[in-house]
């Protein structure tokens, strides 16, 4: 019998999560907690409801430079060998208490050097942290995998030698390279000399784009810098065109896109945060979806959005009327473009998410 596709079920797929940051996930209680304990003393508020709240409320802004401001609250906990380990570990196991299989989980470790770390002390305490998580997950009898992704924020000058971090970390969990920060202004092609260093190394990297810019941003990160994946990239739909009669016209990036098969990690609830779309019910995603581009679905910030891969997924459920083989289908997608060796990618899909799926679909 098929399951019922509420919160529930949904937590019980195994679910891939591609696009995820360390700072934007951290549980309320744990933000009072390391702020007590390291002595931060500019939170707006105390406590964990109400940080809940006001995390939530001041994402909505409608604006990705506004959105970004908050932040400041959650990296500043974030500056202690202590404090990067307990929020990597409770990470990987509040994503595998929600069911997820295999997260890459970035953050940018050029924010952390405030309390005296290196940029390789930094990174070790977030890897131990992840492997200390999935170890409390097995012993609750929940298996994950977490890779790390290590971002540069794009208007700053550090992407080089991040991107020489992520490479010289790749054999003890970061799995690729990463931009982010605020779009309009900061092309990827600034970053350049990073993408060139990451593809000469046939390393793995993925570029925020096609959020809160257009196709140019979009254009730039998969022809000049050469992009694995991109982040959001939900305004490729500037280069489709939805005639009256639903007869659906696409420009050359977009079939570009969709040919190479360049996954979309899009995140349903931080784009309405962003205003990158107006509504839900306005998301690219089913377009996208319905035009077989290589959706997948993610969480972006679970602490700004107050969400989790379940939700996104019941969201998206909620929205357009998805299915179980739906749901599977962005799983596979995700997983077929996750940043580990084809072989393991391949384990992952045929002895977890099919057969998974195959008991929720009856
Ligand atoms: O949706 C987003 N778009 C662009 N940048 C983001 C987004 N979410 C988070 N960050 C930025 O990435 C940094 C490292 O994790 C965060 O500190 C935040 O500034
Ligand atoms: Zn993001």
């Amino acid at each position: 019998m098929t399951a019922p596709l509420d919160l529930e079920y949904i937590r019980r797929a195994p679910k891939v999560l591609l696009h995820d940051h360390l700072d934007g996930g951290l549980r309320p209680a744990t933000v009072a907690e390391l702020a007590a304990a390291c002595g931060y003393t500019g939170l707006p508020v105390e406590a964990p409801d109400e940080l809940a709240r006001w995390f939530r409320e001041s994402a909505d802004s409608g604006s990705l430079e506004r959105y970004l401001e908050t932040f400041a609250h959650t990296v500043a906990v974030m500056q202690t060998p202590e404090g990067l380990r307990r929020v990597a570990r409770e990470c990987a196991e509040d994503l595998a208490h929600d069911g997820v299989v295999y997260a890459e989980v970035r953050f940018a470790p050029e924010q952390h050097l405030e309390g005296g770390l290196s940029l390789d002390e930094v990174v070790d305490n977030v890897l131990a942290g992840f492997r200390e998580g999935e170890a409390s997950a097995r012993a609750a009898g929940r298996e994950i995998r977490v890779g790390c992704l290590l971002t540069a924020m794009r208007h700053a000058a550090r992407s080089r030698e991040i991107a020489e971090l992520a490479v010289r970390f790749r054999y003890r969990g970061v799995v690729g390279f990463d931009i982010a920060g605020a779009e309009a202004g900061y092309p990827p092609s600034r970053h350049l000399d990073a993408f060139e260093y990451m593809r000469n190394c046939n390393a793995h990297f993925t570029i925020h784009a096609g959020e809160a810019f257009g196709l140019p941003s979009i254009h730039e990160a998969i022809a000049f810098c050469g992009a694995d994946r991109l982040g959001h990239g939900v305004r490729i739909t500037d280069d489709i065109a939805v005639g009256s009669d639903g007869h659906v016209t696409m420009g050359l990036l977009a079939n570009y896109v969709r040919d190479k098969r360049i996954p979309l990690e899009m995140c349903p609830s931080s784009n309405v945060q962003t205003g990158a779309v107006a509504s839900l019910d306005e998301h690219p995603f089913d377009l996208l979806a319905r035009m077989r581009f290589r959706v997948t679905v993610n969480t972006d910030n679970r602490l700004m959005s107050d969400t989790s891969m379940s939700r996104e997924m019941l969201v998206l459920v909620n929205t357009f009327g998805y299915g179980w083989s739906d749901l599977e289908r962005f799983t596979i997608n995700a997983m077929k473009s996750a940043f580990i060796p084809f072989d393991q990618r391949l384990a992952v899909i045929d002895d977890i998410i099919k057969p998974g799926f195959a008991v929720l679909i009856g």
